[in-house]
């Protein structure tokens, strides 16, 4: 079993959909989750979990929202096993913005998988692909696991 906090940032809600998607996609195979929103309260301490998970969406040009920078300074370290998704809208920027806020984070952390990129909302035809990126999460935590 793998222990996974997912913590997210979310105004209108497509971010909080991924994220309980991904939630549902580990809790359903078995593996504990804490699922945290961004800014309803201290952060949880990643420490205790096998790997975090990040969730974002970006704000005006390309830009990560205030709240994400808060929490990223809250937590104060970067664990080893970091994650990240984002949802977007090419409307902002086109290609060279789409989820830029998440790029950036995925980079900030060294996380070792690209990150999730999801245009609004996450139901539909995208669903797939949040399934497919949560599996390949969950491949490289259990290596990490078994180093
Ligand atoms: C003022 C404003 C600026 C935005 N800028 C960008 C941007 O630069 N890049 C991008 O991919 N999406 C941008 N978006 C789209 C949001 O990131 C997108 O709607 C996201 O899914 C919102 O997430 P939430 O529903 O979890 O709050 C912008 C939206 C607004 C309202």
């Amino acid at each position: 079993m793998v222990r996974i906090l997912i913590c997210y940032a979310s105004f209108s809600g497509n971010t909080k959909e991924t994220a309980e998607i991904i939630d549902d996609i580990f809790s359903t195979k078995g593996h504990s989750t804490l699922l945290h929103r961004i800014g309803s309260g201290p952060a949880p301490d990643p420490s205790r979990f096998d790997a975090m998970l990040v969730g974002t969406f970006t704000w005006g040009k390309g830009k990560t929202p205030e709240i994400v920078k808060d929490f990223v300074y809250e937590i104060g370290y970067k664990p080893p096993s970091v994650y990240v998704f984002g949802t977007g809208d090419t409307q902002f920027g086109g290609d060279a913005l789409f989820c830029h806020a998440a790029e950036k984070l995925a980079a900030f952390y060294h996380s070792s998988f690209e990150p999730l990129k999801i245009e609004q909302s996450p139901r539909g035809s995208q669903e797939k692909t949040v399934k497919k990126w949560t599996e390949g999460v969950l491949n490289q935590c259990l290596k990490h696991l078994t180093k």
